[in-house]
C-alpha cells in the first residue's frame, strides 16, 4: 500500500481500504519453522541436514519467504492488510530480514496495508532507529537515505512514555505512516499489570489508553479516524467495550481470534455505525487451517484461503452489527 498511497493520512487510508475491500481481516504471518505446513517442512529438514549455520539460515529464510508469498496471495482477496511478526524473521538473521522486506513489498503490491509487529519502545534516540527501520528511512551519513523494511505501520510499546513515541509520530505525521500502541494485550498474563488499579481508580490499561488517545486526538483525518491506533486483545471482550469508549476515532488492532480462543462474534463493540474502527489480525488459524479442514497438509494454501473467507464473512457480520 505504501508505494502508491504515498503520504496520505493513515487513518483515512485504512477507512477507504476497509470499505473498498469489504474486510477488516489482517492476515497474520508468524513463520515459526516448526509450524509451517508439513509438505514444506519435511523437504526443508532433508535439505538442512549437513548445512552450516549460514547456509541453513539462508535456506530457512527462503522457505519462509515462499510460504509467506503463497499465504498472502491466497488470503489477500479476503483481507485488508497483513501483519508480519518481526521476531520470527529476526530469528533467521539478515536473511530473515531480507525475506521480510521482500514480503512487505509484495504485500503492498497486492494493495494490502502492511503492519510490522515488532512492539519496540525505548528512549528517544533508540526509538528513532527503530522507527527508521520499521516505517521510515535510514539517513546514511548525510549523503543518502534508505528504506529498510518500509511497512505502512508498526506496533509500539508505549511503556516508556510520550518522548519514546515522538520518533514514531514524526513518521506518522510526515510520511503518512501508522502506529498501533499496546493498550491491553491478548495474553493470559495481561491482567497482572495492565488491570492493576491506580490511585485514581483507572486500570493501568485505561491510563495507557488515555495517553494514546491524547496522541490520536490531534491526528484525526477526514474519516474521523486517527493515524495512531491501539492494540486491544480480542480475548478480553469486557476490556474491549470499555477501551472502545475511551478511544473514539482510534483504530483498534485486535489480535487473539482463533488460536488464542477469541471469536469474531465478540468483536462487534469494536466497530462504529459505519463498520469502521477495528482491524482483526489472525495468524496461526490461517497457516494451520488445514488441520481443522480436510486434514490434508498438501492443501494448506487452499485451506488458508477458505479460513480467510469464513473469517471475512464472520467479521462482516460483526462489522455491520452496529448499523443494524
Ligand atoms: O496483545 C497482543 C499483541 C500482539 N499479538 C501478536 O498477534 C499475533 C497473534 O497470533 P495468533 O496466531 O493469531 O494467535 C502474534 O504475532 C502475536 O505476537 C498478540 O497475539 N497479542
Amino acid at each position: 500500500m505504501a508505494e502508491g498511497d504515498g503520504r496520505r493520512h493513515f487513518g483515512d487510508r485504512l477507512a477507504e481500504a476497509v470499505r473498498a475491500r469489504r474486510s477488516c481481516l489482517v492476515i497474520g504471518y508468524d513463520p515459526d519453522l516448526d509450524r509451517l505446513p508439513p509438505p514444506v517442512v519435511e523437504p526443508l529438514r532433508r535439505r538442512l541436514a549437513g548445512l552450516g549455520e549460514t547456509e541453513a539460515l539462508r535456506l530457512a529464510a527462503e522457505v519462509v519467504e515462499q510460504v509467506g508469498r503463497t499465504l498472502v496471495e491466497a488470503c489477500a482477496p479476503h483481507a485488508v492488510g497483513v501483519k508480519f511478526q518481526f521476531a520470527f524473521f529476526l530469528a533467521l538473521g539478515p536473511w530473515g530480514l531480507g525475506a521480510l522486506r521482500r514480503l512487505i513489498v509484495h504485500a503492498q503490491g497486492l494493495g494490502l496495508v502492511v503492519i510490522a509487529d515488532a512492539k519496540p519502545g525505548d528512549i528517544a534516540s533508540t526509538s528513532t532507529a527503530y522507527a527508521r527501520a520499521l516505517i521510515g528511512t535510514t539517513p546514511l551519513a548525510g549523503i543518502s537515505e534508505a528504506t529498510v523494511l518500509g511497512a505502512d505501520a508498526c506496533t509500539f510499546n508505549p511503556y516508556l512514555g510520550p518522548d519514546s513515541a515522538e520518533p514514531f509520530l514524526a513518521w506518522v505525521d510526515g510520511a503518512g505512516r501508522g502506529l498501533f500502541a499496546l493498550v491491553h494485550t491478548s495474553n493470559p498474563g495481561a491482567t497482572a499489570l495492565q488491570e492493576l488499579r491506580l490511585q485514581d481508580g483507572r486500570q493501568v490499561a485505561e491510563a495507557v489508553a488515555d495517553v494514546v488517545n491524547s496522541w490520536a486526538m490531534s491526528r484525526r483525518g477526514a474519516s474521523g479516524y486517527a493515524s495512531v491506533g491501539a492494540v486491544v486483545g480480542a480475548t478480553y471482550p469486557e476490556a474491549l467495550v470499555s477501551l472502545r469508549r475511551r478511544l473514539p476515532g482510534v483504530w483498534l488492532l485486535l489480535p487473539g481470534v482463533g488460536a488464542q480462543g477469541a471469536s469474531p462474534e465478540a468483536l462487534a463493540p469494536a466497530f462504529d455505525r459505519e463498520g469502521l474502527g477495528g482491524l482483526v489480525s489472525v495468524s496461526r488459524s490461517l497457516l494451520e487451517a488445514w488441520r481443522q479442514q480436510s486434514g490434508d497438509p498438501q492443501g494448506w494454501a487452499a485451506a488458508a484461503a477458505a479460513a480467510a473467507s469464513q473469517l471475512q464473512e464472520a467479521l462482516e457480520r460483526a462489522r455491520t452489527a452496529a448499523s443494524r
